[in-house]
């Protein structure tokens, strides 16, 4: 991988390699625009099976949330850590200072949270270093946990979908198809069966599949089937990249609408569920509930007014559908549209020199 070029082909603006002996710490920050503001976005642990592998998910998914960041209105730019180890078995507090360390170091260019592989416990120990943290305790007056957040707003994404391929946002009686029942499926399968819908859930885990079968009446399905089972909405909520050649012939659902990060493997999957009829949420459009919730951290955090913002992904999903309806382009296409022009109109706005320039993080 030639890694400038990429970073100059992708505008990226800096990409930070952290060691430490001691403690087993190799992490990579990746910041792609700072336009909005400082790089908010989360720390991913997770089993790389290469440095390179590393690399390359490190800067797909800080490019994924200045998009995030930008079209949920954000004052914020787009960044990521990935930390090569094993979430199970490789953490250690010294590890969490010394990365705490190395984001003190940027001096607010980048603020964390958490994300897969990653904990409120370990937003904390990170806190001991830093203050360019978010997602820490709500003993410390933070908002902890963002992951029910996040639930939230997909529901409310998945609803406004659901509105353009049936008419209607009422999801009672349909039946939707969540891969993965981890942190963030798990409390959107709660509001989906509150709501009257039908579950079928496949988890590797089998003690999370049991929990959603026991507390939802989910049906559950081998982690293979979970593409070609009959229902009205897919919910991808693993990992990324489970939208490509293989899975879209499977696919019976009429909406795709889920948490995951970078659910089309590449930009032409995106073409081909369109030409299908299929309605696709923006992946970073409904999932960014998260990143909405400890971001208001930064003013001081309001529960009530996080949430009330993240209800607005409601709207956003149906602006990017109506763009998309409009301009007679795919939903991902119509997104990262929204995305670029709010990004160059403020990039043009304070373009002017003040002395004594004033983000967000001055409130702090
Ligand atoms: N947690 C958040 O607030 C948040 C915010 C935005 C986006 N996301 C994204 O949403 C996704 C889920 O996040 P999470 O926090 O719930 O993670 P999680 O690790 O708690 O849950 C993921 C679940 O997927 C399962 N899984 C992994 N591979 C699978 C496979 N091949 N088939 C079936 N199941 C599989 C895991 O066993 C786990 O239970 C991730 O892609 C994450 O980046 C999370
Ligand atoms: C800031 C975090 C809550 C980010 C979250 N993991 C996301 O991908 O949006």
């Amino acid at each position: 991988m030639e890694i400038f070029k990429y970073m100059e082909n992708n505008d990226y603006e800096q990409l930070v390699f952290c060691q430490d002996k001691q403690s087993g710490l190799k992490a990579i920050i990746a910041i792609h625009d700072t336009t909005l503001g400082p790089a908010l976005g989360g720390t991913r642990m997770w089993t790389y099976s290469s440095e390179e592998e590393a690399i390359e998910d490190a800067l797909r998914l800080s490019r994924g949330m200045t998009y995030k960041n930008a079209v949920a209105g954000l004052n914020l730019g787009g960044g990521k850590t990935v930390i090569i180890g094993d979430p199970h078995k490789d953490k250690n507090e010294e590890m969490f200072r010394a990365f705490g360390r190395y984001i003190q170091g940027l001096d607010g260019r980048y603020i964390t949270a958490e994300d897969v592989g990653t904990t409120v416990a370990d937003m904390d120990i990170i806190h001991e270093e830093t203050d360019y943290v978010t997602g820490i305790s709500p003993a410390f007056g933070s908002s902890g946990n963002p992951s029910p957040v996040t639930a939230y707003g997909v529901y409310r994404g998945m609803k406004a979908a659901a509105k353009e391929a049936f008419g209607t946002d009422i999801l009672a009686g349909k039946v939707v198809a969540v891969q993965g029942v981890g942190n963030v499926a798990y409390n959107l399968c709660q509001h989906l069966h509150e709501e009257g819908a039908q579950l079928i859930v496949t988890d590797i885990n089998k003690e999370a599949v049991n929990r959603a079968v026991k507390e939802f009446n989910a049906r559950a399905v081998d982690p293979n089937d979970i593409y070609g089972v009959e229902c009205d909405i897919y919910a991808p909520c693993a990992l990324g990249a489970t939208i490509n050649d293989q899975t879209i012939p499977q696919l019976k659902a009429k909406v795709i609408a889920g948490a995951a990060n970078n659910q089309l493997k590449d930009n032409q999957h995106g073409d081909i569920i369109h030409e299908m009829g299929i309605v696709y949420a923006p992946d970073y459009v409904i999932n960014a509930g998260g990143v909405i919730n400890v971001a208001d951290e930064l003013y001081g955090y309001n529960r009530e007014r996080a949430l009330k913002k993240v209800e607005s992904i409601y709207d956003n999903i149906s602006q990017v559908i109506d763009i998309a309806m409009r301009d007679n382009i795919p939903t991902y296409k119509a997104a990262d549209r929204l995305a670029e022009e709010r990004i160059e109109r403020m990039r043009i706005s304070r373009s002017q020199f003040l002395q004594k320039g004033h983000h967000i993080l001055s409130r702090r």
